[in-house]
């Protein structure tokens, strides 16, 4: 049997990624296509005792107090502890795996820490990493979830009702994460991801019409 295929969809906190990926699974699975939904970080495994001590700012209370390189090793042991537990063999036995982030958050979330005439050393390092030295998947398609600064800005703020101390330590940083946000269009543009305007004048899109093109996309790569 031929092994699976792997969707991604990506964007910056509160772009709608979860909805949309939930939505796309039972999209799928109503079609009769075998197929299982996953997410990253997976908090609820032992596997990103890491990752929650880098959020919660054990580390540093800033992302740039902990170096890309290391912040991603991180996030790269939780993907390979899933994929070793969760998913992987339901991928290699043909399914279809439709994900929540994964190394594609790294490539936002971490280049973003670097200088951008380091950028495509960092994304060289970070997919020959995590596709080939640790034998993750490589992504059959990434889908980008773009949302227009403003829009996200004010989802970001009704997320937690106003309680600053729920944030992460990325998102409490507002520079960081507009230089994710370049970092973001850089990947979108140079590494083949398609992308979603998820946003029209001034607000976000319906979740129905955002679906509407995230299933197009899925179909031109899933049949
Ligand atoms: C999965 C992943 C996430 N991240 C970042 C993106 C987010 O800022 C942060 C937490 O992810 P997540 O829990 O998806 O964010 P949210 O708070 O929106 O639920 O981790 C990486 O830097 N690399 C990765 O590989």
């Amino acid at each position: 049997m031929s092994k699976g295929r792997l969707f991604v969809l990506e964007g910056l906190d509160g772009s709608g990624k979860a909805t949309q990926a939930k939505l796309l699974a039972a999209h799928l699975a109503g079609s009769g296509r075998r197929v299982m939904e996953i997410t990253f970080p997976d908090y609820e495994s032992d596997s990103s005792a890491l990752v929650k001590m880098y959020l919660s700012g054990q580390f540093g209370s800033r992302p740039d107090d902990v170096n890309p390189y290391a912040a991603s090793s991180f996030y790269a042991v939780d993907r390979y502890a899933s994929y070793k537990t969760k998913w992987g063999s339901f991928y290699e036995a043909g399914g279809i795996v439709i994900a929540d982030r994964y190394t594609t958050s790294n490539a936002v979330h971490q280049c973003s820490k670097l200088p951008p005439d380091q950028w495509d050393g960092f994304l060289r390092w970070a997919f020959e990493y995590e596709y080939q030295l640790l034998g993750l998947p490589a992504p059959d398609a990434v889908v980008y979830l773009q949302v227009d600064p403003a829009v996200s800005q004010k989802l970001m703020t009704g997320r937690y009702h106003g309680d600053e101390s729920r944030k992460d330590v990325h998102e409490k940083d507002t520079e960081y994460l507009a230089r994710s946000r370049r970092a973001a269009e850089y990947c979108a543009e140079h590494l083949g991801w398609a992308t979603v305007h998820c946003t029209a004048d001034g607000a976000m899109r319906t979740i129905e019409d955002i679906q509407a093109e995230v299933q197009a996309l899925a179909g031109n790569v899933l049949g």
